[in-house]
């Protein structure tokens, strides 16, 4: 039974980076995707447009939708106002295992509530659990097909607000057609796509921004 690839990410965070130092978490597993193993992180250059939303929104309240091994997590953790929080859903136990410890090797632990379970299911118990009227910022970046149905479900629970910001990853690579569709044709909605390429390589890919109109 050898290490798996979170594992191996984690390893190198708690080498190469300073505990409760968010950019240095950020900048080792940079280095490990870019010249040991590939991750499916967001990665710095995706990571600096998402920075520049965040920063933009200064958000209360956020969500992530993905977390896998928190290596977004920290980007937008370690740009919240104090007293806001952000809530993040993992379906994987192995990746929240991980992403956990990447969160506290930032020490970003007390603005981040790591859930497990399926998106479908702990949307609509965002109100009960964590006191949450509504979501100033969403970032999408678990399963490419769970982007359309949960953003639905995110309006039906009245989770949006009017300004309401939604950031969706890998809308090119590997790609969320139905999402894109509907977002771009909703009047809803108003969106702006962020020309990029896909972490760590030349392929390209970006990030959809859409303001919710209430
Ligand atoms: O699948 C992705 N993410 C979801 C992971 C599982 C989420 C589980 N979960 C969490 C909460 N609810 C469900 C993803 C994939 C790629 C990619 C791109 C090219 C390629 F050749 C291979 C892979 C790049 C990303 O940036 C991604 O985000
Ligand atoms: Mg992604």
């Amino acid at each position: 039974t050898g290490s798996t690839r979170p594992q191996r990410l984690l390893r190198a965070v708690q080498k190469n980076a300073t505990q409760g130092d968010p950019q240095s978490v950020i900048n080792a597993i940079d280095h490990f995707c870019r010249h040991k193993e590939w991750a499916m992180n967001v990665g710095d250059e995706k990571g600096s447009i998402l920075d520049s939303v965040v920063s933009e929104v200064n958000p209360s309240t956020a969500l992530e939708l993905g977390t896998y091994c928190g290596y977004s997590t920290v980007r937008i953790a370690r740009l919240l106002p104090p007293g806001s929080q952000l809530i993040t859903l993992e379906f994987n136990p192995a990746y929240a295992a991980v992403a956990k410890q990447v969160i506290g090797w930032a020490g970003l632990q007390d603005k981040v509530q790591l859930v497990e379970g399926p998106s479908g299911d702990l949307i609509p118990q965002m109100k009960d659990l964590f006191g949450v009227q509504s979501f100033d910022f969403v970032f999408l970046d678990h399963w490419k097909d769970r982007y359309l149905p949960d953003a639905k479900l995110l309006e039906e629970c009245s989770l949006l607000r009017k300004g309401s910001v939604l950031l969706a990853d890998n809308v090119i690579c590997p790609g969320t057609p139905e999402y894109l569709e509907y977002i771009r044709n909703s009047p809803r909605y108003e969106s702006r796509y962020f020309k990029s390429h896909l972490e760590y390589t030349k392929v390209e890919d970006g990030l959809e921004k859409s303001v919710f109109l209430g």
